[in-house]
């Protein structure tokens, strides 16, 4: 039998594209110079698409592969694939839920603690000799702060779940409320004006982008903070940024950007905002757990198993 034709969108993980390379007969994309050439003269090659957080299976992508039968996604999020188009076209949909769930909470608290303590500026004063000076500046306390969830889903609820371990109060927003004991806002902006630090971390949907605009940003106020783990989309940056210019918001802790990897250069300079390149799963153990789980999802679908994580 021919080998199964896997594409990869771009680059993601050692490991998993050395994995695809020995099971699949692999196509990379980004490898392509003429990407519609390409794909028209694969059209019926192709059976599975691997994608990511930054590239995944949209319309025509999914409309040019007419042999596609799963896309496979190193990611939770699944901003990237047009699950409509896939579900209209009988095409599978499976991601990585699970493993990456306390890499992404850890980080959260994280980026709490860099904010609120100035641990960046901190080690920058170190390094800089500027100690011989001087004591650095007093910060802000973390624990006890009123925690606000966007998101109470597997890592909200982790979020949650360690921010307890600091004292911190926490209430959140999402579509319903949950079987918890922490306070429900059904609005976003009665959640931040309820809260010390609001954090992003809820799937990334037409209704969700710009979930964080001005009025939000307003409510949480300057001495607020805002920690995104989620989706860069999900706030509406040009206001973000001009509030944490002018001091209306307190800070940020962001993993993540609307156009990454551009980030606004405005932010550079500012002590109180931390700013991260997507690596809220980027460790050795869980990018490996992923990549598993991408390779035993398609192992199962090309033998006619249950998907491990099937999402469409
Ligand atoms: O951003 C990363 C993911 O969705 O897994």
């Amino acid at each position: 039998m021919d080998a199964i034709g896997v594409l990869m969108m771009c680059p993601m993980n050692n490991y998993l594209e050395q994995e695809l390379d020995k099971r699949f007969k692999l196509f990379r994309y980004w490898t392509q110079p003429k990407q519609a050439e390409f794909l028209s003269q694969q059209a019926d090659s192709i059976r599975a698409v691997v994608g990511n957080a930054t590239a995944g299976a949209n319309a025509d992508l999914i409309d040019a592969l007419p042999k596609l039968e799963i896309v496979s996604c190193f990611s939770v999020g699944l901003d990237r694939v047009d699950l409509t188009r896939c579900k209209e076209k009988g095409v599978r949909v499976t991601n990585t839920p699970d493993v990456l769930t306390d890499d992404v909470a850890d980080l959260a608290i994280g980026l709490m603690l860099a904010v609120l303590r100035r641990i960046c500026v901190c080690d920058k004063y170190v390094r800089s000799g500027a100690w011989k000076l001087g004591d650095f500046k007093l910060t802000t306390k973390f624990s006890g702060k009123r925690i606000g969830i966007i998101g109470l889903g597997r890592i909200g609820l982790a979020i949650a779940q360690r921010a307890e371990g600091f004292d911190c109060p926490i209430s959140y927003h999402s579509r319903s409320k949950k079987a918890t004991n922490y306070t429900y806002y059904s609005s976003v902006v009665k959640l931040a004006s309820n809260s010390d630090i609001l954090v992003i971390a809820c799937a990334l949907t037409p209704e969700t982008t710009h979930i964080v605009n001005r009025e939000v940003i307003d409510a949480l106020g300057p001495k607020g903070v805002l920690i995104n783990i989620g989706r860069g989309p999900h706030v509406d940056e040009a206001e973000l940024v001009s509030a944490l210019v002018e001091g209306r918001l307190g800070g940020a802790g962001l993993d993540v950007f609307e156009k990454e990897p551009e980030v606004p250069e405005q932010l550079f300079g500012l002590e109180n905002v931390v700013l991260l390149p997507h690596v809220g799963s980027g460790t050795e153990e869980t990018r490996k757990a992923m990549a598993d789980l991408v390779l035993g999802n398609l192992e199962a679908h090309f033998s006619s198993q249950p998907l491990l994580t099937p999402v469409v």
